[in-house]
């Protein structure tokens, strides 16, 4: 199989970070892990969820891209991605919709973008109580530019994005399902 690199973008609570882990779970499809400065949540395990950086450790990286979400610093890596690839030629990456177009640029024959979505973006809301980040954590993430910027799929996006409405994980599940069975 050639090599593959499956985006998932879209908005804070839309289900990036459970589909990828599902990905790995059921289809052994290995993540990219990248850094950032934002601090660790309470379920999350440094080295498997993000390289957890200080702004100077970050800048001494060797990233592909790298932005800023609301008020932190993410990048990805050359080491990351490649460590990955060397694992399996199927593998994911989770970023935001500025890097998704990044990556679509310098990857074209690779990349396939998976943007997720909720038809209530109410449930956003929702769903990041459900997964306990503080209600500051909260409130800051909603009042980002970039919140509202990746509620959307960008029009650069558009041709190239598999668009998938994570309202029911039951659904979501076998549309993943269909993909990798074209993708293998
Ligand atoms: N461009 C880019 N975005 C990233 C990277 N790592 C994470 N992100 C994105 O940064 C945003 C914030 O991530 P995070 O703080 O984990 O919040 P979450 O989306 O609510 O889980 C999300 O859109 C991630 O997909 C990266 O290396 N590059
Ligand atoms: N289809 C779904 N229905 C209900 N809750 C979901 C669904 N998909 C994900 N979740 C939950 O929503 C919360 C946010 O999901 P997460 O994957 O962390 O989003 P993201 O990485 O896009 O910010 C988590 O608590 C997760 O368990």
């Amino acid at each position: 199989m050639d090599k593959k690199l499956l985006i998932i973008t879209g908005a804070t609570g839309s289900g990036k970070t459970t589909v990828s882990h599902y990905l790995k779970e059921a289809y052994a499809i290995p993540q990219v892990v990248t850094h950032t400065t934002r601090p660790k949540r309470h379920n999350e395990v440094a080295g498997v969820d993000y390289y957890f950086e200080t702004p100077e450790s970050m800048q001494a990286k060797h990233l592909i891209e790298s932005v800023t979400y609301s008020g932190y610093q993410y990048g990805s890596s050359y080491e990351a991605l490649e460590l990955a690839w060397q694992q399996s030629p199927l593998i994911s990456l989770v970023v935001d919709t500025q890097g998704a177009k990044t990556y679509l640029k310098t990857f074209p024959q690779e990349v396939m973008v998976l943007f997720l979505t909720v038809s209530a973006p109410d449930s956003l809301v929702t769903r990041l109580q459900k997964r306990r980040d503080s209600p500051e954590a909260i409130e800051k993430r909603l009042a980002s530019a970039e919140f509202k910027r990746d509620l959307m799929v960008p029009s650069e996006l558009n041709q190239h994005a598999k668009v998938i409405v994570n309202d029911d994980w039951a659904l979501t599940k076998q549309t993943l399902a269909d993909l990798i069975a074209q993708l293998k």
